[in-house]
């Protein structure tokens, strides 16, 4: 599987480095608890080598997980173990980028075998494959299956083997219901001991993250990925300049203002220069000091933290610089080593921050999110919906914003999606304002996003076209009924039944041959004036112009004029929408009318 990321200059000191690892999935299907287990049983497994806690993220080191798997002394292993993000999620995923690409090396989708695929599920897969992200997927919650007989920590065949009939088959089931769901988004996948080929298939790891179930399988199943595939996009070299990246920017207590970093790349030292970004420009600052958690058999020093000289990648590390206020969480950090490379990295960096990976339409809608990450991936799902998009920004959205969304002439366009961030109390007071031409739209999940704006976007149209129909004829035919001429002119009143259509009052008619013999001005019902009158009804009508005897007699039969124009909606736009019995009566109009002129209202 291909890497976008680039490795380090090749050195001497090449190494691999430790593969950093994030975990995704719908809420609520265990993401944390799997992370929760798999960090506790390591510190569980004790003694040397066991987790070392990082800034926003854990390293579980080989030989911790070697011990809770059990099966892999036979493994050639190279790398130092995994360092996983400690915010679970999807957001956290497209937040952490690394030059373009995901800081993520590899990921762990969650999902329930109980609930299956949810649409965060979809969501975080297609994330994953906009960023060609090798992961695993952890079948979670396998204790909650019907009659799950727990045997915790067990490796998954250990554990399967002592389940009754009735139990494996409900989990077989669940299972092809899973690859089934995979195969259909075009995943080749099969459970993780069933897979042969790592490379075309994605493996399925049934686990609880309660009971500690198949954990082992999953950090082997992780190993094996990172060695098989990414050896090459693993190799850093160790003492090359440090990248990373800026997880949160914090005021720390004696400190002042410090970055949360993931470092992914190469060294940073005490004393070195980095860049990093804020929002007036890109900064340039001499590290003061780095610093990482106390262990927690440590946590009762006065200190909450433990200064270091240097540090490799991959870790997250706490820097301590002058002058920090203002950084952009997300923005990459970069060791600048020798002044005649400062130009040339700033530029980098500042490249990286503003590069949206967005294509823009001449006609579109506005999106804003909090994070480079969530907008671009909310820029994709809206490509693949086929939505124009016109303007892509970072930050929550302003009356500036909705200032120049409400000048978009299409209603439809005028509109703003917000991912994840928020609206300013002045927006907000200007959306209030019935005048506000804008149209917001708020989430923090993107298909949802996206399923409320097309669902309005439908309504608007079904209203757009309902008000353009509203004024046009619609076929009628009436007859006048024997014996109910109640006037004979100035306006004839006359008892008529409405053969077919719909009779609205203001409409002109005419006799079968085409004449016109007046306008109607009054529909009743019973003594009741009405607007509209539907088929098999009998009302009584007034109709200016005729004389009952003369230009018209009892028992004819009229029909609403229809205007040539309105004839080409009915035919060429209406046809669907119209009942049979006004399809008819629409037939026997324009037949009459193109006796005399074939083309008429064509
Ligand atoms: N029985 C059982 N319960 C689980 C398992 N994993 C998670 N749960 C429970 O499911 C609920 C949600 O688990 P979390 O780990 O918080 O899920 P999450 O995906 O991190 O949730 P969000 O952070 O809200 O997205 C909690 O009540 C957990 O105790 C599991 O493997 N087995």
């Amino acid at each position: 599987m291909a890497k976008k990321k680039k490795a380090g200059k090749e050195s001497e000191g090449s190494n691999i480095r430790t593969p950093i690892v994030c975990v995704l999935g719908h809420v609520d299907h265990g993401k944390t608890s799997l992370l929760d287990w798999i960090r506790g049983s390591s510190v569980v497994s004790g003694e040397a080598g066991a987790i070392t806690q990082h800034i926003g993220a854990t390293l579980v080191p080989f030989d911790a997980i070697g011990r809770m798997s059990g099966a892999l002394q036979n493994l050639q292993i190279n790398v130092p173990g995994l360092l996983f993000i400690d915010t679970p999620g999807h957001h956290a995923f497209t937040t952490l980028r690394a030059r373009g690409g995901a800081l993520a090396d590899m990921a762990i989708l969650v999902v329930d075998i109980n609930e299956g695929f949810q649409p965060q599920t979809i969501e975080a897969l297609e994330i994953l494959r906009t960023y060609r992200t090798p992961f695993v997927v952890a079948a979670t919650k396998i204790d909650r299956i019907h009659g799950w007989r727990v045997n915790k920590n067990a490796p998954f065949k250990k554990t399967f083997e002592t389940q009754g009939d009735r139990a494996k088959q409900i989990f077989e089931n669940k299972t092809y219901e899973l690859i089934g769901k995979l195969s259909e988004m075009d995943f080749a996948c099969e459970r993780f001991d069933r897979v042969s080929d790592f490379a075309r298939n994605v493996a399925i790891v049934p686990v609880s993250g309660v009971t500690g179930e198949g954990v082992p399988d999953l950090l082997m199943m992780l190993i094996g990925l990172a060695q098989r595939y990414m050896t090459e996009a693993l190799a850093v070299s160790v003492d090359g300049p440090g990248a990373g990246t800026v997880l949160e920017v914090k005021e720390e207590r004696g400190l002042g203002m410090t970055l949360d970093v993931i470092l992914y790349d190469g060294t940073i030292s005490v004393g070195e220069e980095i860049a990093v970004a804020t929002a007036d420009g890109v900064i340039n600052q001499k590290v003061r000091s780095l610093l990482k958690p106390r262990p927690m058999s440590e946590i009762l020093v006065e200190e909450r933290f433990e200064r270091v000289k240097t540090v490799t990648a991959a870790a997250g590390i706490k820097v301590s610089a002058p002058h920090l206020e203002g950084v952009i969480a997300g923005s990459p950090l970069r060791v600048v080593r020798t002044p005649a490379d400062r130009d040339e990295i700033n530029e980098e960096v500042r490249r990286e921050v503003e590069e949206i990976h967005v294509n823009l339409a001449e006609e579109g809608i506005f999106i804003k999110a909090d994070t480079i990450g969530a907008l671009e991936a909310l820029a994709k799902e809206l490509q693949d919906h086929e939505i124009g998009i016109m303007r892509a920004e970072v930050g929550p959205v302003s009356r500036h914003d909705l200032i120049e969304v409400g000048t978009i002439k299409d209603k439809l366009n005028a509109v703003l999606l917000a991912f994840n961030t928020p609206i300013l109390p002045d927006a907000l007071e200007m959306l209030k304002d019935p005048t506000c031409r804008a149209t917001v739209f708020t989430g923090d999940i993107i298909y949802k996003l996206i399923d409320d704006y097309t669902e309005w976007v439908e309504e608007q149209q079904r209203r757009i076209e309902a008000a353009r129909f509203e004024h046009i004829i619609l076929p009628a035919k009436i007859t006048i009924l024997e014996g109910c001429t109640f006037r004979q002119s100035n306006p004839a009143v006359v008892g008529v039944r409405i053969l077919g259509g719909k009779l609205r009052n203001g409409v002109n008619l005419v006799r079968r041959d085409g004449k016109r013999i007046g306008q109607l001005k009054t529909i009743q019902i019973r003594g009741e004036n009405v607007s509209e009158a539907d088929a098999g009804a009998e009302v009584a009508i007034s109709i200016d112009g005729p004389t009952i005897g003369r230009q018209i007699n009892e028992t004819d039969e009229l029909y609403a004029e229809i205007p040539e124009h309105h004839v080409k909606v009915l035919e060429k736009e209406m046809l669907p929408t119209l009942k049979q019995g006004m399809k008819e009566v629409l037939e026997e109009y324009t037949s009459m009318r193109r006796k005399e002129h074939p083309f008429w209202g064509k």
